[in-house]
């Protein structure tokens, strides 16, 4: 069942609009007749109810480990009959790929719920909750937030289904939410070779994955090489129905490399056809050239 990422900025009230999903939710699942929904169960995690400090934010070390307990607590939480509502600010789009391709491997569908929240707004509701000790971020730590989040964009896949939520608005749209993700509007995702489990061993799936991006990357590079001060580009690789297209800049060796590795560390736990990781690291270079 469906995963809900909520994501906006510290205090633009990520928990108020859980709270209203996660009302509504549980008022469709008690009024349903279909035995399907009725034995749904709603998880809402949060910072708060993992035991989170929002110290954790203050540092690289201790924010990495936060975002794994998050991690642990969806993977564990995400079955055949919950709904996840993940309230945490979830600003690395990196973090939201990676909760994607967990929803896409447990067949369910997921989105993600925009507290759009202005700064402004933010940074008075900051001050506010720290005033009265209802929670808030240290000025410095807030703006720091702001400055590192990255927004969704709703042209990538892995932000979408994408819902804005104006803080104007009374509640988030609650029935389309609900039709979408769980009265059938949209079906679980297909699965597909992503989610099949193909029949090599562990080693031979790391030591496929390590060489077939890295001779995806080889072609970038030399195809860069062989057009030097060329902005833009298309780049067939073989075997793979999708051409990347290269960003106006050229990419350097560097960034290639560490976007290589990105999608190993994504993927390293699927067991991936060799066909199915050409394809799917194309796409993530398109969709990442895209949303930068
Ligand atoms: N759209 C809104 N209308 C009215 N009050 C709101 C709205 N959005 C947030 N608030 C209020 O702002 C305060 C902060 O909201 P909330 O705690 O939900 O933020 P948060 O994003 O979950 O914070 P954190 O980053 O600490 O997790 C709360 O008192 C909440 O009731």
């Amino acid at each position: 069942m469906p995963l809900i990422l909520i994501s906006g900025f510290p205090s633009s009230g990520k928990t108020y609009r859980s709270e209203q999903l996660k009302e509504y939710f549980a008022q469709k699942i008690a009024a349903s007749e279909d035995a399907r929904i009725s034995k749904i169960k709603i998880h809402h995690l949060n910072d708060q109810n993992l035991g989170l400090d929002r110290d954790v934010y203050g540092a690289a070390r201790s924010e990495k480990d936060a975002r794994a307990t998050l991690s642990s607590a969806i993977k564990r939480d995400l079955t055949a009959t919950s709904i996840v509502i993940a309230d945490s600010m979830n600003y690395i789009k990196g973090f939201r790929y990676q909760m994607f391709c967990e929803a896409k491997a447990q067949r369910t569908p997921s989105c993600v719920v925009h507290v759009g929240t202005p700064a402004d707004k933010c940074r008075e509701l900051n001050k506010k909750a720290l005033a009265d000790g209802t929670g808030g971020y240290q000025t410095d730590l807030f703006e720091n937030l702001v400055f590192r989040y990255e927004e969704p964009n709703g042209m990538t896949r892995w932000d979408s289904p994408l819902f804005t939520v104006p803080y104007e608005d009374e509640t988030p749209p609650l029935e389309e939410l609900w039709e979408t993700l769980v009265g059938g509007k949209v079906k679980a995702v297909k699965p597909n070779s992503a989610t099949i489990l193909a029949p090599v061993t562990e080693q031979n799936y790391l030591y496929e994955l390590d060489k077939t991006t890295s001779d995806i990357v080889s072609q970038i590079s030399s195809w860069q090489k062989d057009h030097p001060g060329e902005s833009g580009g298309e780049i067939t690789v073989p075997g793979v129905e999708n051409v990347i297209e290269l960003p106006a800049n050229p990419l350097g060796l560097p960034q290639l490399q560490r976007l290589r590795r990105q999608f190993i560390s994504m993927n390293r736990t699927h067991n991936l056809s060799k066909d199915r990781i050409k394809d799917l690291f194309v796409d993530y270079l398109n969709d990442t050239f895209q949303a930068a």
